[in-house]
């Protein structure tokens, strides 16, 4: 019998703060320990990319965001699911940064981010925001 991988769709946010970049780890309770992530989540049924990184963003930081451009997303296949990431650029409008569920953050200059062990599916998304970016 063949049983295909459940597909699941992930907004995340790449959160600037001048030259700096938001980057989040993954608690030891969570799926992929330990790991570097944007933070954001699952896309609800019924829900657009957009309205998912907002509540995800709410939910795990206390933050809103405002997006500045969307990046190309990337699919990655783990071993159990895969995953389309759905990166968007951002920056902060609202709220102070409480940690709900993520074990830390930290904020990185962008040549800085490829340094941390990220999830898999985020190492393309690092690269490719790099292409992005000016250099200080
Ligand atoms: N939020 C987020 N998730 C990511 C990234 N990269 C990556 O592989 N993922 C994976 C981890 C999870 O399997 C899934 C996101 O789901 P989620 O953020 O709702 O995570 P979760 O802890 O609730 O997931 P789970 O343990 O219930 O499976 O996508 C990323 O940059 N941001």
């Amino acid at each position: 019998m063949i049983i295909s991988k459940k597909h699941i769709h992930v907004t995340c946010a790449i959160i600037e703060r001048g030259s700096l970049v938001l980057a989040a780890q993954r608690s030891a309770t969570m799926s992929l320990p330990h790991k570097w992530e944007f933070p954001g989540g699952k896309i609800d049924t019924g829900e657009s990319a957009e309205e998912c990184l907002q509540r995800e963003l709410m939910e795990e930081l206390n933050i809103g965001v405002t997006v500045s451009r969307a990046l190309s997303p990337v699919t990655h296949g783990y071993t159990d699911c895969t995953v389309t990431l759905y990166p968007f650029v951002c920056t902060i409008h609202s709220g102070e940064i409480i940690l709900h569920e993520h074990a830390a953050v930290v904020w990185l200059k962008a040549d800085e981010l490829p340094t941390l062990d990220w999830a898999a599916a985020d190492v393309p998304v690092v690269a490719m925001y790099l292409t992005t970016v000016i250099p200080d």
